[in-house]
Formats: C-alpha cells, sequence, structure tokens
C-alpha cells in the first residue's frame, strides 16, 4: 500500500518556476490523457507536475497506483490536503528531474512544466531500458511538432523514436488552464514500440552512430558514413535495403537507422564503429 505523506527530505533543487503553473481546468481533457495512455486498474502512473492535482484524482479512480510529483510546497500542502481515504497516491516533493523512476512498468499522465520539456523527456526516454511503457502529455505545441517531426535530423530525438512511437494527438487551447498560457499547447503520446528495429540493449552504441552520422543531416549517406563503411560496403547495403545512397542522411527512416546499425555492428570491424562520446555513459549512471 502506497503511503500519501509527501517526503520531505526530497526537497526541490530547482526554484519554482510560476510561468509553468498553468492548471488545467478541463476534465474533458483529463479524461482523454487518461484514455489516451490507456490507463488500467493495474497500471503505476506518474503524474509530473502534479499541481493541486486536475490529473492526480482522477488518474487515483483508475490507475493501481498515483505518484504525484510536485516541487511547489504549496501546491503539495493542497495536493495532502485533498487526498482523504485515497490510499493509492503517493506525493513526492522534489524536482521531477531528481527522480529516481520506479523499476517496474510505468506510465505519465501530465501537464508538465513546459520550461523543462526536454529534460523531462530526456529524463523518460533517453535510456530507454528503462519502465516507461506509455505516457500522454500536455506539452508546448512547438515541443511536440519537433519532437514528431519529419525527416528525423536531431540525433537524439531519433533515438527517442527508436523505440517510442510519438504522436501528436492534436492542440489544446489556451482557454482550457489557469492562468493561460502565452504559448500554444498540444497533447503529445509516446508509446514503446513493440519490435523496435534495434534491441534497447544497444541504445549507447546506436547513438554514437546516430550522433556521428547526423553531424552534417544534408550530407548524402555514403559521404555522411564514410568513416563508417567503406564505399563498396554502403552500395551494397544502400541495395540491400532500398535506400538512395546519395540522399541527404536526415531523411533516413527509423526503421533505415536500425538496418544500417545492424549491418554495422555484423560487417565493420569494431574499430570503424563512432566512439561512444563519454557523456552518453554519464547519462546511464545519472537514471
Ligand atoms: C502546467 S502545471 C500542471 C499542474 C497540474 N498537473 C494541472 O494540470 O493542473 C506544471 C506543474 O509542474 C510543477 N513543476 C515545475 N517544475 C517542476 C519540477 N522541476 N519538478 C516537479 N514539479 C515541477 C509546477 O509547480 C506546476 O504545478
Amino acid at each position: 500500500m502506497s503511503k500519501n505523506v509527501p517526503k520531505r527530505h526530497e526537497k526541490s533543487k530547482v526554484s519554482t518556476n510560476f510561468s509553468s503553473q498553468h492548471l488545467l481546468i478541463n476534465d474533458r481533457i483529463v479524461q482523454d490523457l487518461i484514455d489516451l495512455a490507456k490507463i488500467n486498474s493495474t497500471d503505476t502512473v506518474l503524474d509530473i507536475g502534479a499541481g493541486t492535482g486536475a490529473i492526480t484524482f482522477p488518474l487515483a479512480e483508475i490507475a493501481a497506483s498515483v505518484l504525484a510529483i510536485e516541487n511547489d510546497p504549496g501546491f503539495v500542502r493542497k495536493l495532502a490536503s485533498k487526498i482523504q481515504d485515497k490510499t493509492n497516491i503517493r506525493i513526492h516533493q522534489m524536482d521531477v528531474l531528481q527522480l529516481n523512476l520506479p523499476r517496474k512498468p510505468f506510465s505519465v499522465v501530465a501537464n508538465i512544466p513546459y520550461s523543462i520539456t526536454t529534460p523531462i523527456l530526456g529524463k523518460l526516454l533517453d535510456v530507454p531500458t528503462v519502465h516507461l511503457q506509455r505516457a500522454a502529455l500536455i506539452v508546448e505545441k512547438g515541443a511536440a511538432k519537433r519532437f514528431t517531426a519529419v525527416p528525423i535530423t536531431n540525433p537524439r530525438i531519433l533515438a527517442w523514436r527508436m523505440w517510442f512511437d510519438f504522436k501528436l494527438v492534436r492542440s489544446v487551447s489556451s482557454s482550457h488552464f489557469s492562468p493561460p498560457p502565452r504559448v500554444e499547447s498540444a497533447i503529445l503520446t509516446v508509446s514503446r514500440k513493440k519490435k523496435p528495429a534495434v534491441p534497447p540493449h544497444h541504445h549507447i552504441r546506436f547513438k554514437a552512430l546516430a550522433a556521428n552520422g547526423l553531424r552534417l543531416p544534408q550530407l548524402p549517406l555514403v559521404a555522411a558514413l564514410v568513416e563508417v563503411f567503406t564505399p563498396p560496403q554502403i552500395a551494397k547495403l544502400a541495395r540491400m535495403f532500398g535506400i538512395d545512397r546519395n540522399q541527404p542522411i536526415g531523411h533516413l527512416t527509423e526503421e533505415q537507422w536500425g538496418q544500417l546499425f545492424l549491418a554495422m555492428l555484423q560487417h565493420v570491424e569494431s574499430y570503424r564503429w563512432p566512439k561512444i562520446p563519454k557523456n552518453f555513459r554519464t547519462h546511464k549512471k545519472k537514471r
């Protein structure tokens, strides 16, 4: 059974950012988020930036347990005062970026603080061996567009999308928040791919290839990967996978990246594999 007392020793390391406090005031949107994340009675769900509980309490009606993460002490007090007999809500008063993610499958339903959108997504997605299953998030619409853009020219976003499907579901009007944000908002869903092209345990090696290959996304494939594949190798692989070797490398699909990566592991001597930047390994330790 979850405890529902705030963990005071886990005090926030980030100062409160009031510009991020746009509370949802539309129950229908909360329900849509819960439906989109396919939450059921066995799920553990994180509400990141729980505020005063607009999402937390409806979630707790359905999910097995809800972890409400909020760094504003005032909001935490309000949340705690509303919990009453709800034993399946646990409040963590802390900076979400310092949270240890659950070591069992979990989902996320949240109206996140826009000011730390990329760090939050990084926390959830940089290491695909974490147990995140699905997320339904309200984010800034510009961020949702960047994360779902095609072609994928950003290596970090490419790595996320190797293991997770992203969908910009729809825009959300500013009138559904109090106070209304100045930027546009949207619902973004993220769900773990059932059959990723690359096994998750190869993620660090894959990211090294993606970072190396996408240094100049407009470069033709053959030139961008010249340090990894010899020209005859790339010609053969391009024929095998139906890729134009002169197309910009930034136009490769996730599946084509997966094919090239696995071909590298299988056919290329390891001294030609792109070096793993030091910070990739540090990333992993931070999980
Ligand atoms: C957009 S509001 C959403 C509030 C509530 N979920 C809702 O929909 O009404 C984002 C919330 O995240 C909280 N927040 C901001 N930065 C945070 C951080 N680093 N860690 C945890 N919570 C944070 C804010 O205090 C705020 O309550």
